[in-house]
């Protein structure tokens, strides 16, 4: 592994050399030519199937780094070993990662015979909420990625190396990885404020809003886990994938988690963003859920924090499109342990293909969006500074993957959880809420204890 913090390439002895292949996965035929089957409808995919590849922690080919993980519905990617690891920091953190990300390219030997979205060179990265954050970001080059999307499934391997090595083998790179450990009992502590204290904050932001401080503010809180053995992060993504099949699973440099927020897709100049604001509980019984979507979809409250994000994200993407599509009215988005107010926003970017903003350039003009800070924007920031009382790190920071052209996909990182490198028992878990005038604080402190319930599952054991 190296760390690098600036003009990687420079420093690289040799070229990044990168290799992808088609892969014969279950539900994944190697040859489109099997690929379709005659109802039209694609092969199942188990949702862990990539997941599954990951190496256990500790193992050679882990490489002491975090399993690397962006999956949803069984496709996506999984990737492991940290060849190249670049930290970045401040304002300038994601310029900074592109420029490192570009500056490999530059010098990379590509064989790719699959050629589609996440094949070629990939890397992954996470980033910090705030520009002020000691948590600044990351950008891994894994060594191996095992992907998939639609029936077709592939391997890239990357190396620093002179020339292109030979075809790689997934049984080689793989093995047979065993099942991860539960990580047994899990005792809980408060996090940066206490519950009870949360609530005060929330007061704070309602009084914030009614004194035309802000408009909308988006508050969250952590609470600290402690698993009896150390958490095996496959353990945790496992579960996060089916339970929320819905959402993206993610996993990068020990911040993973379920989200159902899309910051941005950028695929050959198409955007795609999934906007949530507006958020109740499910109650476990069908039918009285089915009438709460019914309320949700009509509550002023829930229908003004949506309207104040889908404006914020399509006035961010705005100035790099030449066309973009915003729906009228939300649908309602049912996931395990929340409902939520969801639009999906699309937008064809402008100008020519070659000078298309990355997808990094594209979540970095996202970011903040009003669904996890607020609006207006700038004001809602300095307002979380002064009373969240905790620094967010990564959460609610852009988290995902692109590859070589730039295209990628950036979640949120929400319904997530912060692993410690130094103690792999301790876990740190995030969730947030919207505030606006007519928020309650109790209210908010259920739905923020309602957002934890997946991370919770997840390192849980029933
Ligand atoms: C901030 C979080 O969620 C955000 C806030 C929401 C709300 O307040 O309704 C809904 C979805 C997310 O945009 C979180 O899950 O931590």
């Amino acid at each position: 592994m190296s760390t690098l913090t600036s003009a990687p390439a420079e420093r690289l002895p040799h070229p990044l050399v990168v290799r992808t292949v088609a892969l014969d996965l279950p539900g994944a035929p190697a040859t489109p030519a099997a690929a379709p089957p005659t109802d039209g409808t694609l092969p199942e995919a188990d949702p862990t199937d990539l997941l599954d590849l990951l190496p256990a922690p500790g193992s050679e080919a882990a490489d002491g780094a975090a399993p690397l993980a962006w999956v949803r519905r069984g496709d996506g990617l999984v990737g492991w070993g940290e060849l190249l690891r670049f930290e970045v920091a401040g304002a300038e953190r994601f310029a900074q990662a592109e420029r490192a990300w570009r500056e490999v390219l530059a010098h990379a030997v590509v064989r790719d015979e699959v050629q589609l979205p996440g094949t070629g060179p990939v890397a992954f990265g996470s980033f910090a909420f705030d520009e002020h954050s000691a948590a600044g970001g990351v950008v891994v080059v894994p060594r191996v990625v095992v992907g998939r999307r639609g029936g077709r499934a592939w391997l890239t391997t990357m190396t620093v190396g002179a020339a292109l090595g030979p075809v790689p083998d997934l049984a080689e790179l793989v093995g047979a990885p065993p099942a991860p450990a539960s990580p047994g009992a899990v005792t809980y502590g408060d996090g940066a404020v206490t519950a009870d204290g949360w609530r005060d904050v929330v007061a704070a932001g309602i009084a914030a809003v009614r004194d035309g401080e802000v408009d909308k503010v988006v508050l969250a809180r952590d609470v600290e886990a402690r698993t009896e053995h150390p958490l095996d992060v496959r353990w945790a993504l496992q579960r996060l994938a089916h339970g929320y099949s819905s959402c993206w699973t993610f996993s990068v440099d020990g911040m993973l988690g379920a989200t159902p927020e899309l910051l941005v897709r950028s695929e050959k100049g198409l955007v795609t963003s999934r906007v949530l604001a507006g958020t109740i509980r499910r109650t476990g019984d069908d039918a009285a859920d089915l009438a709460r979507a019914a309320i949700l979809a009509h509550s002023s409250k829930d229908l003004e924090e949506h309207e104040y994000a889908v404006r914020s994200v399509a006035h961010a993407l705005e100035p790099f499109c030449s066309s973009t599509n915003v729906p009228d009215v939300p649908f309602v988005l049912h996931l395990p342990n929340v409902l939520h107010l969801a639009s999906d926003v699309t937008g064809v970017l402008g100008g020519e293909a070659h000078a298309h903003p990355s997808s990094l350039a594209l979540a970095a003009a996202l970011h903040p969006t009003a669904a996890v800070c607020g609006t207006p924007t700038q004001a809602a920031a300095t307002l979380i500074r002064r009373i969240e009382g905790m620094d967010r790190a990564r959460y609610a920071g852009p988290v995902g993957w692109f590859g070589a052209d730039g295209d990628g996909e950036w979640g949120i990182a929400l319904r997530s959880a912060q692993t410690s490198a130094a103690d792999p028992h301790r876990v740190r878990l995030f969730a947030g809420c919207g505030i606006v005038a007519a928020s309650d604080p109790a209210a908010e402190l259920a739905e923020s204890e309602a957002k934890l319930v997946p991370m919770r599952t997840a390192i849980g054991s029933d």
